[in-house]
């Protein structure tokens, strides 16, 4: 058996494999409204609460990952992506600081909805010592692609996004962010390369529900509350 240097990993295998999900999560008709400039404000503002949200238990999350790459990864560089990533959402926090102000959403009386307890709940047990390196990095790669590829194509060739949303689509669909994603993918399709059979469908198990938790996220914004 020889072994050749594969271009495509098997990431992009379980993407064509569960392209209808992915889909649904990339190209939601939420991101599709954005775009269009179709959308409701009060859509817009029910998604900004309740990400602001996501976000906080978000942090948690990538500190664990961050951790896991120091003490796990026999590359040193898989700690300086990850840490990279808990700095933009620094500057991600304070962000959303200045829309909440900009839209005059309350972020403290901003109550979590069901699908957000559920995709916090999913992101602690992720967090757990028992899950592999190699799916924490699936579900860590999943959950920022989704945001890279719904915004990225709010700003495509096209677009009618409204001026006052391309902030929130910059924030997500710029080239460095995209790089970002594509350098979280190559740890976790090097990982996935050495995984045993478990942890290879524990990974792709745990990247199709990372799209549906997404799925349902960009559902709440339709509550518009
Ligand atoms: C629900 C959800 N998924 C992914 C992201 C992007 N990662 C960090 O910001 C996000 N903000 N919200």
């Amino acid at each position: 058996m020889e072994k050749k240097p594969e271009r495509r990993g098997v990431i992009d295998t379980w993407i064509d494999k569960h392209r209808s999900i992915y889909t649904a999560a990339t190209r939601h008709a939420f991101v599709v409204s954005i775009r269009d400039g179709s959308v409701d404000l009060s859509s817009f503002r029910t998604w900004l609460g309740q990400d602001y949200l996501f976000v906080r238990g978000f942090v948690p999350f990538v500190a664990s990952v961050l951790i896991r790459a120091g003490k796990e990864s026999g590359e040193s560089s898989d700690m300086e992506v990850v840490l990279g990533g808990m700095a933009s959402l620094n500057d991600e926090i304070e962000w959303f600081k200045r829309e909440a102000s900009k839209w005059d959403v309350d972020f403290s009386t901003v109550v979590p909805q069901k699908a957000n307890q559920e995709y916090n709940r999913f992101l602690e047990a992720l967090m757990s010592s028992e899950v592999k390196y190699s799916v924490m990095m699936t579900a860590f790669w999943a959950i920022e692609a989704v945001y890279q590829e719904s915004f990225a194509h709010c700003l495509e060739d096209g677009n009618k996004t409204p001026l006052e949303l391309t902030g929130a689509c910059h924030r997500w669909g710029n080239d460095g962010f995209k790089q970002y994603c594509s350098s979280v993918k190559n740890i976790a399709d090097r990982c996935l390369e050495t995984a045993s059979g478990e942890a290879l469908s524990e990974a792709e198990d745990v990247l199709v529900r990372v799209l549906e938790y997404e799925v349902a996220f960009w559902e709440m914004s339709r509550g518009g509350e």
